[in-house]
C-alpha cells in the first residue's frame, strides 16, 4: 500500500468492516432494516440506481465515503474540471468535461480560454451533419450520401460505434453508419462490397494520426473511393467523401486532406473520451446534431452534479468506492455490465475500454507500485442473453463478480410492451436471486414431495443450493434517449476517475498498449522480409513461430 494511503486510520476500519459482513447475508440486512433500499438508492439527472443489493452497512459506506474525501477526490475532481495537468506523465489536462460545457465561464489551458475552439469545432461538426443528412453535402457525382463508414479503432471507434447502436431509433432518417476498426481486411471488404462509392463517405478518426490499423483501413478506402470514381492520384474530387477527425490536424494536412476535411480536437482529450469531441462526427450524421447536443447535455447534467454533490450522494462517488470494496477485499476480480436492452449491446465493450485502459495499471501517479488491487477485468452481454451463457458462474462460481444491471423502464415501441416487460421481469429477477440465493432449508421445503431417495435428495439439495448474498446495483432508466445515454456514459467515466485517484493510479495515459505496437512494426518489416528474421531480436519461442508463419505462408 503507498505510504499516504496505508497510514490512513479509517483502513483498519474497512478492514473490520469487511470482517463484520463478509459473513452477513445481505438477507439479514434487509430485514434488520426497513429503510435500506431508502438509503441505498438516489436520482441523478433521469437515471435512479438502487445500490441497496451490495454487502455494506452506514459504517462500512461512511469509511469508503473517508477513504475517497482522504485520497484527495474532492481536489483531484476541481483540478480536472479546471484543467489542471493531471495526467502527469504526458503532462496534459483532461477536459472531455469542456467538451460538453455549455455554461458562460472560461476554461483555461496554459493560459488560453479553450471554450472559443470547442464552440467553434461543435458547431463545424453540427453543420456537417446537417449538410450530409439534408443532402446539401453532395458526392463527387452529384448525389446524396447514403453510408458513412467511420475507420478508427479504440476510442475512436468504440464510442461513437456503441453510440449510434444504442441510438438507433434517432438514426432512422440519416445515411447508414458502417464501423470500420480492425486491420484485418475482412471487415472493410465485406462493409465496401455494399456500398457505391458515389454515395460513400469516410470519416477517418485517428487522434494521432498515426495508428497502424487506421491509416492502412483508410489506404484501401481510398483505393476502393479512387478506381470506382475512376480517379487517378493527381484528381480531386475524392475530397468529398473523405474526412478526418483528429488531434493532429498537421499530419492529416500531410497525407493529403485540406483543412476543409479536418475535424479538429486538441491533446487534452484522451481517445477512450473523445466521442464528445470531433470524434463525434458520425454521431452527429447518424442522429442529427440537435440530438447529438442532447447526448452533451445529458453528460454536462451528470458532470454537474459529479463536481458539486458532496461524496456520499454523489452517483459516480458510490459506484467507485463500491467498486473498490469489492476488488480490495473481497479480491472480486471483475466486475459485469449486464445492460437489459439490446440497443446497449456494445455498452460492456465501451466500458472495457474505459476502465481497463485507464486503470489496468499496478504503478501509481508517482513512480511507486500500488499495493491495492487496482482496476477489475470489465466484461459482459445484454440481458437475456447472459443469462443462458455465463450467469452460472456469477451465481454458483467460486468469485464474487459485482454486477451493474442497466435496465431502461420504458420501450420505443408500445405494441412490444409485453415483450419489453419479460426483459424487465428477467432483470428483477436475476438481481433478487442473486442477493437471496435459494437455502438447504428451502429447498427442503420444495422438495419435499418429491419421490426422490433421501440420497438422491441429499444429492440435489447439494446441487441446488444457492448461495445468494451476490452483490449487485440496478440503473433504472427511461427510455434510452441521447439524453439518458450522455448521462450513464459520463457516470461510468466519472466512476472510473474516482477509482484512478483513490487507487493513486494516472487513468489517462496507457504506456502498456505501446510494446505491442513498437513490436508488431519491426515483426511487420520481417514477414514483408524488408528486415531479416533476427535470432537476436526476439525470444526463442517468437523466433520459431515467426519462421513457422514464414514458412507456410510459403515465403521461408
Ligand atoms: O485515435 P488513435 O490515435 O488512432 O488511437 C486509437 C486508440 O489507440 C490507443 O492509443 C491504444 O490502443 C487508444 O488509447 C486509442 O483510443
Amino acid at each position: 500500500m503507498s505510504d499516504s494511503l496505508s497510514n490512513m486510520s479509517f483502513l483498519p476500519l474497512l478492514k473490520q468492516d469487511y470482517e463484520r459482513l463478509q459473513f452477513t447475508h445481505m438477507r439479514d440486512l434487509f430485514s434488520q432494516d426497513a429503510e435500506r433500499v431508502e438509503r441505498y438508492s438516489l436520482s441523478v439527472a433521469d437515471l435512479f440506481l438502487d445500490y441497496s443489493k451490495n454487502r455494506i452497512d452506514d459504517d462500512a459506506l461512511a469509511h469508503l465515503f473517508d477513504l475517497a474525501q482522504t485520497s484527495g477526490l474532492e481536489q483531484a475532481r476541481e483540478a480536472m474540471f479546471t484543467g489542471s495537468a493531471i495526467n502527469n506523465t504526458e503532462g496534459r489536462p483532461v477536459l472531455h468535461t469542456a467538451l460538453r460545457y455549455t455554461g458562460p465561464d472560461a476554461v483555461m489551458v496554459d493560459g488560453v480560454d479553450v471554450m472559443p475552439a470547442i464552440r467553434e469545432q461543435r458547431q463545424r461538426v453540427a453543420d456537417c451533419a446537417e449538410a450530409i443528412r439534408s443532402g446539401e453535402w453532395r458526392g463527387m457525382t452529384g448525389e446524396k450520401i447514403c453510408d458513412v463508414v467511420n475507420i478508427g479503432i479504440g476510442g475512436s471507434d468504440l464510442g461513437p460505434a456503441m453510440v449510434t447502436q444504442s441510438l438507433a431509433p434517432y438514426g432512422r432518417t440519416g445515411p447508414k453508419l458502417h464501423f470500420v476498426s480492425n486491420v484485418d481486411p475482412v471487415l472493410i471488404g465485406d462493409i465496401l462490397a455494399d456500398l457505391n462509392p458515389a454515395t460513400t463517405l469516410f470519416i477517418i478518426a485517428s487522434k494521432t494520426f498515426t495508428t497502424q490499423e487506421t491509416l492502412a483501413n483508410a489506404a484501401m478506402a481510398k483505393t476502393w473511393l479512387m478506381s470506382g470514381l475512376g480517379l487517378s492520384e493527381q484528381d480531386d474530387g475524392w475530397q468529398q467523401h473523405m474526412l478526418a477527425a483528429t488531434a493532429r490536424p498537421e499530419t492529416a494536412k500531410a497525407s493529403g486532406y485540406r483543412d476543409e476535411q479536418i475535424f479538429s480536437f486538441w491533446d487534452w482529450v484522451g481517445g477512450r473520451y473523445s466521442l464528445w469531441s470531433a470524434v463525434g462526427l458520425p454521431i452527429a450524421i447518424s442522429i442529427g446534431s440537435e440530438a447529438f447536443s442532447e447526448l452533451l447535455a445529458g453528460a454536462e447534467e451528470m458532470d454537474d452534479h459529479f463536481r458539486s454533490a458532496p461524496l456520499k450522494d454523489n452517483m459516480p462517488v458510490i459506484l467507485a468506492v463500491l467498486g473498490i470494496w469489492y476488488r480490495q477485499f473481497f479480491a472480486s476480480q471483475s466486475h459485469a455490465v449486464l445492460p437489459y436492452s439490446q440497443r446497449l449491446a456494445r455498452l460492456p465493450a465501451y466500458l472495457q475500454q474505459l476502465d481497463m485502459e485507464s486503470n489496468g495499471k499496478t504503478v501509481q501517479k508517482d513512480g511507486s507500485p500500488s499495493a491495492w488491487l487496482t482496476g477489475p477485468v470489465i466484461w459482459g452481454e445484454p440481458g437475456t442473453n447472459g443469462q443462458h451463457a455465463f450467469y452460472q458462474l456469477i451465481h454458483q462460481g467460486n468469485d464474487i463478480i459485482p454486477c451493474d444491471f442497466i435496465v431502461s423502464t420504458t420501450h420505443e415501441a408500445p405494441e412490444h410492451a409485453q415483450q419489453h416487460q419479460i426483459l424487465m421481469a428477467n432483470a428483477v429477477a436475476q438481481a433478487e436471486a442473486l442477493m437471496c440465493g435459494k437455502s438447504e432449508q428451502e429447498l427442503k421445503v420444495e422438495l419435499a414431495d418429491s419421490s426422490l431417495s433421501p440420497e438422491q435428495l441429499e444429492l440435489l439439495i447439494a446441487h441446488k443450493t444457492m448461495p445468494g448474498n451476490r452483490p449487485s446495483n440496478c440503473l433504472l432508466v427511461p427510455e434510452l434517449s441521447p439524453k439518458v445515454l450522455g448521462s450513464i456514459i459520463a457516470l461510468y467515466e466519472h466512476k472510473v476517475f474516482c477509482q484512478g485517484v483513490i487507487w493513486g493510479l494516472n487513468s489517462f495515459d496507457q504506456w502498456g498498449v505501446e510494446l505491442g505496437k513498437q513490436l508488431a512494426s519491426r515483426i511487420l518489416n520481417e514477414i514483408n522480409a524488408e528486415t531479416p528474421l533476427d535470432a537476436a531480436c526476439h525470444d526463442p519461442s517468437t523466433q520459431a513461430l515467426l519462421a513457422r508463419l514464414l514458412q507456410l505462408r510459403g515465403n521461408g
